[in-house]
């Protein structure tokens, strides 16, 4: 079955307030680039939904759509333009993708249909109430066992994600990710041990944190297995 890599990167970035997101460079190469380079010998193809307007870095081998609104429509352009039977959606904002997370989702998605990368959450969850900058403690989610943090990438056969998306669009309704689309048509995912490298440049703290990570990340000093 041939796969197909489909990379999110139209986002803007607010949250870290550095521009369209994707472009923004870690030691010396972009995230966009970090991703596209993990993902591209695991796959056929690697494709890329870009803010309008703006084109693919010289350095990143793939090809261009332009992206959406929301993440959700940035990824269904990507499915649209691909026949490739599986793809791996992985954000662009991931840039530290160990080869055998890729693995592994991979295997998974072709196996059982659907699969994501996650953590099992180590920290009590709360949920906030109003008061304060952050609000007060309002309760405390029990019990922790069975919740898992989603990451990417996301491997699905091609057919299902986009029904699964053809369905959302239909209701209006929006997922924060494609793993979500399909559970709620009833298909079934599997969680694939991820990897606490595998963190989202979100906000400030997550690029300094990438900043720090990237030089040990690029001389290889760790493996590629899961942490
Ligand atoms: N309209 C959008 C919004 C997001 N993304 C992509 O989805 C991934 C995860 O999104 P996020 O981290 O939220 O990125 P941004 O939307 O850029 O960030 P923010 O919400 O802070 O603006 C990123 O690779 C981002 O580029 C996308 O392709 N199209
Ligand atoms: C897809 C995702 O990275 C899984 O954790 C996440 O849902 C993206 O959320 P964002 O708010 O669009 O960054």
């Amino acid at each position: 079955m041939r796969v197909a890599a489909l990379i999110p990167a139209a986002g803007s970035g607010t949250r870290l307030g550095l521009g369209p997101k994707a472009f923004v460079e870690v030691a010396g190469r972009s995230l966009l680039g970090r991703s596209a380079a993990a993902l591209a010998p695991h796959v056929a193809e690697v494709l890329v939904a870009l803010p309008a307007g703006l084109d693919l870095p010289g350095d990143v081998p793939a090809r261009a759509v332009t992206g959406g609104d929301t993440r959700q429509a940035s990824v269904l352009a990507l499915l649209r333009a691909t026949d490739a039977e599986v793809v791996l959606v992985h954000d662009a904002a991931r840039p530290f993708l160990p080869g055998a997370v890729v693995g592994a989702v991979i295997a998974a998605a072709r196996e059982v249909g659907a699969a994501t990368a996650a953590l099992p959450v180590a920290d009590t969850l709360v949920r906030a109430g109003p008061g304060g900058d952050c609000g007060t403690l309002w309760g405390t989610l029990t019990p922790r066992e069975g919740l898992w943090a989603v990451q990417t990438p996301q491997g699905f056969r091609r057919d299902l994600l986009l029904a699964a998306h053809g369905a959302a669009l239909a209701d209006g309704f929006a997922a924060t990710d494609d793993a979500g689309l399909i559970a709620r048509t009833g298909g079934a995912v599997r969680l694939v041990p991820g990897d606490a490298r595998l963190f989202k440049v979100t906000t400030p703290g997550d690029l300094a944190l990438a900043q720090a990570l990237a030089p040990v990340w690029d001389a290889q000093v760790w493996d590629a297995g899961g942490a």
